[in-house]
């Protein structure tokens, strides 16, 4: 019988990176007996987990909080600076599974995909690593693609940025027009930290993403030859616990008393917020579509400091005059929102959203269709596949554009009509999604045999 293993995992800091991996890391255990994990977790000040950190969510999983760290100047040097803590960490439990023969042996690191600097860690300790890729396969392709662009056609992808070009990417089933790929890929700065993650990615045993054949399999099949590493694709991975939280039970209850599919539902990520001409445009869109609403509103950080939106004390002060009273009967707006709860309620009937990933595979989970106004924070686009795919309708889709054009109230009513549509295709196809999502998960599924695959050569 082989010796129990232990998998170091070190997830990247904010609730879109953490939870998809603690749930991928309760996935693992409860597939394969012998397997420990131990997730390394760096936070932020600002970094508000929402999720269950304590080890009671199985005995075989263990949790370090790495020391906060306060120079958060670049996130690429915060977790630079995270290496001597994690060496420390890593130190440490190599030390206490050496008092027995019955303790686990440390079989490798599974990295995030922004958090690829600790592979050298990994090589420390003579163990394999592999990357945890918390958003689509095709946004993984694409990565690749650039790169391989730059390394072996000597192709300067910051051309891009100004072109109007169509781009063939092998992930992408469409051609995509040059200005829907992110300013943070192109721009000359942050593009080498870009490419430089998908080199080390090539580097690893192994790329588990967070997504499913069924969904994906084009980018899938793209990425999968060659030079690359294997790729397992082990999603969705959701944490879909309700939330128990007071203000959360309140949202609840005001949804139970809307017809089904009458509300929708607007929330943009973590990161996700407006200056306060965009908010009046919201306002004005969901007034005059008269559609009942659940709108998250958060108010962005202060200028130049890296830090996540806050909920507003006063929402009207950004609001138009008057626009809380006239809406008061058919309208809620909140802060920070119990996601999965909401998606979850039958009332909900579309969702305009800022295309996180995670919040993409929380909707296709609950059939809810979205409509598509991307906030890019870090580069990683979703909703060009989920587009492709026929499962979105588009509000905003010129990434060059950035947060400082104000999308008009027009274009949002009109996205919010589509995405209301009771009987349309698109509400259609992404219930059969909804149905496949749920099949790759259970015994026998594609995501289910592809953790057997990645279970069985730790
Ligand atoms: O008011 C809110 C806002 C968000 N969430 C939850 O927070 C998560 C947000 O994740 P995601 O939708 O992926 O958005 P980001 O927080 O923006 O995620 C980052 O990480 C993702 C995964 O790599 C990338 O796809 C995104 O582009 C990147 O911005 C989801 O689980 C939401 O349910 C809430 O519960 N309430």
């Amino acid at each position: 019988m082989k010796r129990p293993a232990e998998l170091v995992f070190i997830p990247g800091a904010g609730i879109g990176h953490v939870v998809s991996t603690i749930e991928i890391a309760k996935l693992l255990v409860s597939h394969d007996d012998r397997l420990f994990i131990t997730l390394l977790i760096m936070k932020r000040p600002f970094d508000k987990l929402f999720t269950n950190t304590d080890s009671s969510i199985s005995p075989r999983i263990n949790f370090v909080n790495l020391p906060e760290t306060t120079d958060l100047s670049c996130f690429k040097f915060f977790v630079e600076n995270q290496k001597t803590q994690v060496r420390d960490a890593v130190a440490k439990l190599v030390e206490s599974n050496q008092s027995g023969s019955s303790k686990p042996r440390l079989s490798g690191f599974v990295v995030d995909m922004f958090c690829t600097t600790m592979i050298d860690v990994a090589n420390e300790f003579g163990v394999p690593s592999y990357v945890f890729f918390t958003s689509s396969a095709a946004c993984l392709g694409l990565l690749f693609h650039l790169q391989t662009l730059r390394d072996e056609h000597g192709k300067d992808v910051a051309e891009f940025m100004h072109s109007d070009s169509d781009l063939v990417v092998p992930s992408f089933v469409n051609p995509l027009p040059a200005s829907v790929l992110p300013g943070k890929l192109l721009d000359k700065e942050s593009a080498e930290s870009f490419l430089n993650y998908a080199r080390r990615f090539r580097e690893t045993k192994g790329i588990l993403v967070n997504t499913f054949w069924e969904l994906e399999s084009h980018a899938l099949h793209s990425i999968s030859y060659g030079k690359n590493p294997p790729v397992y694709p082990v999603g969705p991975l959701l944490n879909l616990k309700s939330s128990d939280d007071d203000k959360g039970w309140d949202i609840l209850s005001w949804l139970d008393d809307q017809p089904p599919l009458s509300v929708v539902f607007l929330c943009f990520g973590s990161m996700g917020s407006f200056g306060e001409a965009q908010v009046k445009e919201i306002a004005c869109a969901l007034e005059h579509t008269g559609f009942r609403f659940l709108w998250s509103l958060r108010q962005p950080p202060p200028k130049g400091k890296m830090a996540l939106p806050s909920d507003y004390a006063d929402p009207s002060r950004v609001l138009p005059q008057g626009f809380l009273d006239r809406t008061a009967k058919t309208g809620k707006v909140i802060g920070w929102a119990p996601q999965v709860d909401i998606l979850a309620h039958s009332s909900i009937g579309g969702f305009v959203s800022h295309c996180g990933w995670n919040s993409m595979l929380e909707s296709l989970w609950y059939g809810v269709p979205v409509a598509t106004w991307p906030i890019p924070h870090f580069g990683c686009f979703s909703e060009t596949p989920i587009k492709e795919l026929g499962l979105a309708v588009e509000i905003k889709m010129d990434y060059r554009k950035d947060s400082e054009v104000v999308v008009s109230a027009q274009d949002i009513e009109r996205g919010i009509r589509q995405v209301m549509e009771h009987n349309s295709v698109i509400r259609k196809r992404v219930k059969e999604m909804s149905e496949s999502n749920k099949k790759s998960l259970m015994n026998g599924g594609s995501s289910y045999s592809s953790l057997g695959r990645f279970n069985d050569q730790i």
